[in-house]
């Protein structure tokens, strides 16, 4: 369940290119976390990071500490498909396998994992499917594709499957660009029930929904054109909105730039 996340001196690398310079930071248990700040400082590939998706680019390399509640994810002999299951991810465009039934959806990464038994993936699939508030307009059509919901529920049936595995993080790149206001509404009201059983970490374009979602936020910025992106500053929401204490921070949610 709910685990915190302490980054220690992140330095995230594609090949030559120093992409994010020196990032330490705490995601505390069961709260939500925004990213925000203009774009190419950094935000989703820190996001990667932190449950090693970033070393599926060829070339790319990390350096410093990802620890969860204390135990360092890069460490010697991790399995990296061990740390995507417990650190699970919703990206920016829905990406339900389309031709698979809305159930099988839910269930995949179980099945992958050799889960057979029917009652107990019945369980799972409305389990997951009530706590991304989908249930109740897919529960008639479990066996049609998944492909054929909006885009909206597609985003929350990809919601069902992250947490149909139980991670005890769930990292959201952009969760909510490609949605209409309504179904953005609908994943922002899910995120705070979710935060109750998860830890959160939310990349956003939206300083107003960072500002709805979040307990914490995070300010990355570019120095300059060609530098790695830094972390600027994290702090309360509410502080980082009204009292930010670096001005690069007042700058960029002033709309000043970015
Ligand atoms: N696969 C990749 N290969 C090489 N460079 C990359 C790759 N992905 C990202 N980058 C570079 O790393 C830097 C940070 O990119 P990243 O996508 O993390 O920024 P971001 O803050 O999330 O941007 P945006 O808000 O536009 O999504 C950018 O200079 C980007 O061009």
């Amino acid at each position: 369940m709910a685990k915190r996340l302490d980054i220690e001196n992140l330095n995230l690398y594609y090949n030559k290119f120093h992409a994010v310079q020196d990032v330490t930071l705490q995601v505390h248990a069961r709260s939500v976390t925004s990213f925000i700040g203009p774009s190419g400082c950094g935000k989703s590939t820190v996001l990667r990071s932190l449950n090693r998706m970033h070393e599926v680019v060829p070339g790319s390399r990390v350096e410093g500490k990802v620890l969860l509640d204390g135990e360092n994810v890069y460490a010697p002999g991790v399995d990296p498909v061990q740390v995507r299951r417990t650190i699970g991810m919703v990206f920016q465009k829905a990406n339900p396998f389309p031709t698979m039934s809305i159930k099988d959806n839910v269930v995949a990464g179980l099945k992958l994992a050799g889960d057979k038994d029917k009652k107990k993936l019945d369980e799972i699939t409305e389990r997951a499917l009530r706590g991304a508030n989908l249930w109740e307009e897919v529960k008639d059509r479990l066996n049609k594709p998944g492909g054929g919901l909006s885009g909206g529920q597609q985003q929350r049936l990809c919601i069902a499957r992250a947490t149909a595995v139980q991670p005890d993080v769930l990292l959201m790149d952009e969760p909510c660009s490609a949605l209409d206001p309504i179904s953005t509404l609908a994943i922002e009201d899910l995120i705070a029930e979710l935060k109750k059983d998860y830890t959160i970490v939310i990349v956003t374009h939206n300083m107003q929904q960072a500002a709805r979602v979040s307990d914490q936020t995070a300010f990355f910025n570019l120095p300059a054109v060609g530098e790695p992106g830094q972390l600027v500053e994290i702090g309360e929401t509410g502080k980082i909105f009204s009292n930010p204490s670096q001005k690069a921070t007042e700058d960029y949610i002033s709309g000043r730039f970015g």
